[in-house]
């Protein structure tokens, strides 16, 4: 489904992708490890268009997306979940999720200023995708709260569950379970289990909370300064002893 041939990208100098590739198949939940700076962020950036590598090239569903805008590539079903939370506070959960549902939107502004009959249906169609998010990731207790004054645990489902009303094909998680406890950090990865068993979604991992990567990945990509050096099933990661070296500290 998502292929990245030897991609490449620098900064003014820092290589921050020597060389990367990934091959990611249709149903699978993938993970990309490695140490601070090893170029995790720089990949999915890459993916979803924010970069444009500068030798190399990354395919979907064996299109190129070379050149394409990040709104462009999430049209072909793409979706990320950002670390940082792209949730308004001021706005209740359902509106955010609302939001993620905005791409799909097909009317034109006249139409919507009118609030015309297919507006009104394009309305209510999405908004049942945006309540059946709520009912999977047990979101109603909070439909109508300002995200706002929520916990920081219950935004991030909010942010994943804006990410899902995209009706992704394949979802990139950047770091879903930082800043979670043991509990909620258990939840994620139930989540993210049920996403690709119940939904059938493809999803791509970057996390630093390695547990939840080996006990979840169906195989692991490892970057370290910018170069991939492990790929594999997590339980060969495990036992790599260059990536026990540049990741793990020897504390596999
Ligand atoms: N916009 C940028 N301008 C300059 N250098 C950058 C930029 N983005 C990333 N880099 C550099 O590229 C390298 C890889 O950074 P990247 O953020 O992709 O790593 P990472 O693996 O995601 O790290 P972390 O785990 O800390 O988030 C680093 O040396 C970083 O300083």
């Amino acid at each position: 489904m998502l292929e990245v041939k030897n991609i490449e990208l620098s900064f003014d100098g820092v290589k921050a992708l020597r060389g990367v590739s990934l091959e990611v198949a249709k149903g699978e939940l993938a993970a990309v490890i490695g140490p601070n700076g090893a170029g995790k962020t720089s990949l999915f950036n890459c993916i979803c268009g924010v970069y444009e590598p500068q030798v190399g090239e990354v395919s979907f569903e064996g299109r190129s997306l070379k050149g394409l805008a990040p709104a462009q590539v999430s049209r072909l079903g793409i979706s990320r979940m950002f670390q940082n939370l792209a949730v308004f506070p001021q706005m209740t959960v359902v509106e955010n999720l609302m939001l993620g549902c905005h791409q799909h939107y097909e009317s034109g502004w006249l139409a919507n200023m009118l609030w015309t009959r297919s507006t009104r249906a394009e309305e209510i169609q999405w908004r049942r995708v945006a309540e059946e998010v709520m009912d999977f990731l047990h979101l109603e207790a909070w439909r109508k709260t300002p995200c706002g004054i929520l916990p920081y645990g219950i935004l991030k489902r909010v942010e994943l569950g804006r990410a899902l009303c995209m009706r992704p094909k394949l979802l990139l998680l950047d770091e879903p379970a930082a800043g979670l406890n043991q509990e909620e950090t258990e939840d994620m990865a139930r989540y993210m289990l049920d996403i690709k068993e119940e939904l059938g979604i493809t999803q791509v991992l970057v996390e630093h909370e390695l547990r939840m990567v080996l006990d979840l990945a169906d195989h692991v990509a490892v970057l370290d300064f910018g170069e991939k050096i492990a790929d594999g099933p997590p339980q060969e990661i495990r036992k790599n002893p260059q990536v026990i070296e540049a990741y793990l500290g020897g504390a596999a």
